[in-house]
């Protein structure tokens, strides 16, 4: 949980309303590509967007792969805290969900351990775009997405757009 306000050259602010939009359009694109088996969400960014999904496409087995590797804004190591369980096959035909993709390292990891799998995020920037399956939206590569989990509604006024 951060509340800073760091200095990326974009700022790009989401609110809960867009967010769940975006994650309800996400859903639609992959419907047409289902049936889909399950979704693993990549947490913790994943956990809301693939809540939204399993709803609007009715999926009820979601399953966690656990990832971390920014500490604020700054990146480490990609490190995998706990991987999914009960997910046969590399994947196939399960649903890998993140909020966005940025340099890609964490969808490198991931795709490692679920080959298979499709990969969808909410948002791309530019770097980790190849990575990604299905996504809704793209912004450039200096921009900083500032989910509304991370924010409370005082500083999310507050961020420079
Ligand atoms: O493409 P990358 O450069 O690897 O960055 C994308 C990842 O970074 C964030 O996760 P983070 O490691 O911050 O953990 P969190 O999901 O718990 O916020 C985000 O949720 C993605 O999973
Ligand atoms: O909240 C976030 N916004 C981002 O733009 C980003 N890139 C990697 N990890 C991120 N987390
Ligand atoms: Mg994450």
């Amino acid at each position: 949980m951060s509340d800073q306000i760091a200095d990326p050259a974009k700022n790009f602010p989401v609110t809960w309303e867009e967010l769940h939009r975006n994650a309800k359009a996400l859903s639609w694109r992959l419907s047409d590509r289902g049936p889909w088996n399950g979704i693993i969400a990549i947490t913790r960014g994943g956990l809301v967007p693939a809540a939204i999904v399993a709803r609007e496409l009715n999926i009820r087995i979601v399953e966690t792969v656990s990832v971390k590797s920014y500490e604020h804004q700054s990146q480490g190591e990609v490190r995998v805290l706990k991987s999914p369980d009960a997910v046969p096959d590399e994947g196939a035909g399960w649903l890998l969900i993140d909020d966005l993709v940025d340099t890609g390292k964490t969808a490198t990891v991931v795709r490692k351990l679920l080959p298979k799998a499709h990969f969808a995020t909410i948002y791309a920037k530019p770097a980790g775009r190849p990575l990604v399956d299905t996504f809704i939206t793209e912004v450039s590569q200096d921009t900083w997405i500032h989910f509304p989990w991370d924010l409370n509604p005082v500083s999310f006024m507050q961020i420079p757009r």
